[in-house]
């Protein structure tokens, strides 16, 4: 048993060598926090699954697919390299008292990533800038990552004038791929 901050944990040292599946009732305040932690580690990464509750909104842009609003950086962070599912819904009513939100559990398995090569990093910053604005054109939007950023859209294949909800998980695997090689390149 360890009283801690789950924040401030190195789970990787922690854990190290030894088989790990993430069950956990996340508190809602740091559970995005840790999530992301978790999907943008090595990969393949130091645990074997996450089963994961969350409010019901967080689990749906988990899971969510391009063109919906749901879709978005959790979304892509997710499922880039992994596959991530709900298992089902908790309604409010089955806490006393009932909370406000409704809940929602997720299990998420790690595979191969989608293409080889990505810094996660480079796919934080990428969906960072992209979804930031979201109503924006990409053109526009990855401004805070490059004042280049017709360059890197045609590097990618993605046409300028597209927002970051149409652009699907491979095409933000071109991005972050073309992002690197203009830093590279830099
Ligand atoms: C949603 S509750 C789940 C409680 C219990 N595990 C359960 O399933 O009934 C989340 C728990 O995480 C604790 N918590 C909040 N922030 C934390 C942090 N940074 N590190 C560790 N625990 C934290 C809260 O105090 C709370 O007890």
């Amino acid at each position: 048993m360890i009283a801690d901050d789950a924040m401030a944990l190195d789970e990787k040292a922690l854990f190290a060598g030894r088989p790990v599946k993430i069950v956990s009732n996340l508190p809602y305040n740091v559970g995005t926090a840790l999530f992301v932690r978790w999907m943008t580690t090595d990969w393949q990464p130091w645990w074997q699954s996450l089963t994961l509750m969350f409010q019901r909104e967080v689990a749906e842009r988990i899971v969510a697919q391009p063109d919906s609003k749901a879709y978005g950086r959790l979304s892509v962070l997710s499922q880039w390299r992994a596959d991530p599912r709900i298992l089902f819904n908790v309604p409010a009513s089955a806490f006393t008292p009932p909370p406000k939100v409704a809940s929602a559990i997720i299990h998420v398995t790690p595979r191969a990533p989608r293409m080889e090569g990505i810094d996660p990093k480079s796919m934080e910053r990428v969906t960072e800038a992209a979804f930031g604005q979201r109503r924006k054109m990409l053109r526009a939007s990855l401004k805070t990552l490059t004042p280049k950023t017709e360059e890197l859209l045609e590097r990618a294949g993605i046409t300028p004038t597209q927002r970051a909800e149409t652009v699907n998980i491979d095409g933000f695997c071109k991005l972050a791929l073309a992002w690197q090689a203009m830093n590279d390149k830099a």
